[in-house]
């Protein structure tokens, strides 16, 4: 049985249209409304008929809905969650696609006290935004963790996690505050790195001038994806998860120092071994399957 028979998407940007289309693709049934705070992004999903219908306030859109999905940037959960408070049907669940947890919780849960609010997080998207980005196929073979706070009911988590299987994701549930330190790592960090490296080289003219462009071939294209993601929704990020961002900040300033260290005194076997091991990782996460499964992925969208 499907979990839910109408669902409201606010928010219909690359993750938003993304769901919508993946439920089109896999659960036709299921009657799909959108809204977005910006008329335009509205205008471009009715003219890409994105939803069945695409409601002119956020109270609207959630009339009838048995889920609401909050696809904000995670600055916004609180705002968006309080636009639906007074039309939201008390049987409704919400969740939300936020890529940091604890601070989005707090602000749905200010704004929606009585609601059953089931956080997850689809590890899955691009460096591009807006409805037009989004594809069905996003969220195939990827990871969607769900979060769910203590004392959550266990039927709604059940629901939310069959919703994700559907739409091709491998679910997983997390304590929120664990969720926030996992992705500081393995998804924030390597986002901050790659905006301060593009950064970096521009920033070093003379070095550069146009070599940045023409030799953008080799390994700094592929920094140059990741540091062309959303200001926003990274502004976001960064200043929602400050903590677990600082604290695995700090881990990688050493680690970049004790390699620097290395570099200088020409301790070759240190920067072998470590080399060495991460090439073992790499190997290991195709073994295992974990690559991205899609062959163009990141291409084919850019
Ligand atoms: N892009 C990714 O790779 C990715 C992956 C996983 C999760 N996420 C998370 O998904 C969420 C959405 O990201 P996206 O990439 O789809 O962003 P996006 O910029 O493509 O879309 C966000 C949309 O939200 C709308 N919006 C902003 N405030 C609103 C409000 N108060 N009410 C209604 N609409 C509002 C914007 O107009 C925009 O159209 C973020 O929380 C992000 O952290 C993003
Ligand atoms: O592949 C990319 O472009 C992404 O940045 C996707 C990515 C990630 O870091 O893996 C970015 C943020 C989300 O919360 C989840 C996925």
């Amino acid at each position: 049985m499907l979990p839910f028979a109408r669902v409201t998407i606010l928010g219909l940007g690359l993750i938003g249209s993304s769901i919508a289309r993946g439920i089109r693709q896999h659960m036709p049934s299921v009657r799909v409304t959108g809204y977005d705070a910006d008329p335009s992004v509205r205008a471009t999903a009715v003219a890409i008929d994105l939803c069945d219908d695409v409601a002119d306030s956020a109270g609207t859109s959630v009339i009838d809905a048995d889920l609401v999905i909050l696809c904000v940037p995670v600055g916004a959960m609180g705002a968006a969650a309080a636009d639906i408070a007074a039309d939201l049907p008390a049987d409704a669940i919400v969740s939300d696609v936020g890529s940091s947890k604890g601070s989005v919780i707090e602000a749905v849960r200010a704004a929606l006290p009585d609601a059953t609010f089931i956080p997850a997080h689809p590890v899955a998207g691009t460096e591009n935004s807006g409805p037009t980005a989004g594809f069905a196929s996003l969220f195939h073979h990827r990871w969607c963790i769900i979060t769910p706070p203590e004392g959550s009911d266990s039927l709604a988590v059940e629901r939310v996690s069959e919703f994700w299987r559907r739409l091709g994701a491998t679910v997983d549930t997390m304590e929120p505050g664990h969720h926030d330190r996992v992705l500081a790592v393995t998804s924030h960090l390597p986002h901050l790195i790659a905006y301060t490296i593009v950064g970096t080289a521009s920033d070093l003219e003379e070095v550069t001038q146009s070599e940045v462009i023409k030799y953008s071939a080799g390994g700094f294209r592929d920094f140059t994806r990741i540091a062309a993601s959303d200001p926003t929704m990274w502004r976001d990020i960064f200043l929602s998860n400050r903590e677990a961002v600082l604290d695995m900040l700090q881990r990688f300033t050493e680690d970049l120092t004790a390699l620097q260290r290395a570099i200088r005194w020409g301790k070759g076997d240190e920067l072998f071994e470590l080399f060495s091991r991460t090439r073992a990782i790499r190997r290991s996460i195709i073994d295992q399957g974990q690559d991205d499964a899609r062959p163009d992925f990141g291409r084919s969208h850019e």
